[in-house]
């Protein structure tokens, strides 16, 4: 794996569960919990208020040592110095993003359900592929879905694998015997008290921990 890539919880933070003046204590509970990545996805905010969030976001995520990503927005990534983008297939190009961001930076992809997209992604440079919806989202009710197989085919191109779409402590584990090095949450981590926050994080940690061979508490 990438080396700032571990695998673990990939806690993705969402405007519309998350109120703005809880997202800072949300996303806390879930570095408790040992969340080894972050993203921040917000599709609504203001350009001030995404400024603001990410700017704190980063400095959180920056004293855990837990690399944070902004969803969609390369530029923004480099506003506030964070450690890499997620892009989809239909956001800016791979190459435009490294450009912007340069070869340190962690860059992921979606690959919905397909190979295809997964070894295009990695001739392009992308640093993990992403995979999903496993399961019925409500944060994202028409990405595609995909079968966990395709987890288990992914691990032929050798870069990090993620699994995202409707996870929750009681489904994750299939994801990860399948192959996922990370399980990316959203609606099945945020929500609720930062105390349920944290235990669902630690609860995703453990999993990632029983059934993953490279799983380290270290960081
Ligand atoms: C880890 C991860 N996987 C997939 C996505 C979805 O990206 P995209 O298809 O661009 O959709 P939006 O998130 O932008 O609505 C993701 N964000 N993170
Ligand atoms: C962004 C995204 N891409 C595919 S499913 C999804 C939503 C994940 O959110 P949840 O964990 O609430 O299903
Ligand atoms: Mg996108």
């Amino acid at each position: 794996m990438n080396r700032m890539l571990k695998p673990g919880l990939y806690a993705i933070t969402d405007n519309a569960l998350t109120p703005a003046d809880q997202l800072i204590a949300a996303v806390e509970a879930a570095l408790q919990g040992g969340a080894t990545l972050v993203q921040y996805r917000d599709k609504a905010g203001t350009s001030a208020e995404r400024l603001r969030q990410a700017t704190e976001l980063n400095a959180l995520c920056r004293q855990a040592n837990v690399p944070l990503l902004i969803n969609d927005d390369p530029e923004l990534a480099l506003r506030v110095g964070a450690a890499g983008v997620h892009l989809g297939q239909d956001d800016c190009t791979l190459t435009d993003a490294r450009r912007v961001l340069g070869p340190e930076a962690i860059i992921g992809i979606t690959c919905h359900h397909r190979l295809d997209l997964a070894r295009n992604a990695k001739a392009a440079g992308a640093d993990y592929l992403a995979f999903g919806r496993f399961y019925n989202s409500a944060t994202k009710p028409g990405a595609p879905p995909a079968e966990t197989t395709v987890l288990t085919e992914a691990r032929a191109l050798a870069l990090p694998i993620t699994a995202i779409g409707g996870i929750t402590t009681d489904n994750a584990e299939a994801l990860i015997r399948a192959g996922a090095d990370l399980i990316a949450v959203v609606g099945g981590l945020f929500g609720g008290t930062s105390e349920d926050i944290r235990h669902r994080a630690e609860t995703f940690t453990r999993l990632v921990a029983r059934h993953h061979p490279l799983f380290s508490y270290s960081n």
